[in-house]
């Protein structure tokens, strides 16, 4: 039997509510990550599931990051940053990275190395792109920060972490 869909269309010109927004988008399962920075301007990071591929040549990526995170100063200042890819067993590090947590008390759980482009690297990440950010355009609430990927490290074989429905579910390599 199909379920009955719901339609919570605005009526323009009415801008849709956020609240429906955020409750759709819930529904989009997305991979998890913790973006990471260090430099002059501090070690900062926070988890992101807003991050796509743009291109492959010069391969890059995009990081949406909302601009009043405590992390944005950081990471828009260094100008390099390191995507973490989590695996099925990190969702306690992405509840660390995604919000509230003091920034120094987020790095002390884990273990890091540092990229060759100076961002933290979180050990038993599923991969890690090491990028430098090569523009920055402010959308609404968030700035996307377009970023060439340096570098990659792969881990030999992880299970991937998805947040779908507000809740985190481990995805195997194979099923
Ligand atoms: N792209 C973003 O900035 C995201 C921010 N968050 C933040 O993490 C916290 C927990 O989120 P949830 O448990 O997923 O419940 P939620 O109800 O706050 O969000 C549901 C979905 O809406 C989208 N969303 C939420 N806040 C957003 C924002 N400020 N800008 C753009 N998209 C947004 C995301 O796809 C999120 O998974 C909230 O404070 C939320 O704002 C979560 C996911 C993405
Ligand atoms: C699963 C999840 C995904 C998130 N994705 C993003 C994202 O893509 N972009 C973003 O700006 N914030 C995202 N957030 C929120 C930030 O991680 C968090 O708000 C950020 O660390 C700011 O909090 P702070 O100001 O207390 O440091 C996400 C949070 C969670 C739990």
């Amino acid at each position: 039997m199909q379920a009955a869909a719901l339609k919570l269309y605005a009526a323009p010109p009415e801008p849709m509510n956020r609240q429906d927004y955020r409750d759709a988008m819930s529904r989009l399962a997305a991979a998890v990550n913790v973006v990471t920075t260090d430099g002059p301007c501090g070690r900062a990071g926070f988890t992101a599931t807003a991050v796509c591929s743009v291109s492959d040549d010069p391969p890059t990526l995009l990081v949406c990051l909302n601009r009043s995170a405590s992390a944005h100063a950081a990471v828009v200042g260094n100008g390099n940053l390191c995507v973490n890819l989590l695996s099925a067993e990190q969702s306690d590090v992405s509840n660390l990275f995604g919000g509230k947590t003091p920034m120094a008390e987020r790095f002390t759980a884990d273990r890091w190395s540092i990229s060759p482009n100076g961002s933290p690297v979180l050990a038993g990440a599923a991969l890690a792109f090491d990028c430098r950010i090569t523009q920055v355009t402010s959308v609404a609430t968030h700035d996307v920060l377009f970023c060439e990927v340096l570098g990659v490290t792969l881990a030999e074989q992880a299970n991937a972490l998805l947040y779908f429905d507000r809740s985190y579910h481990p995805l195997p390599v194979s099923l």
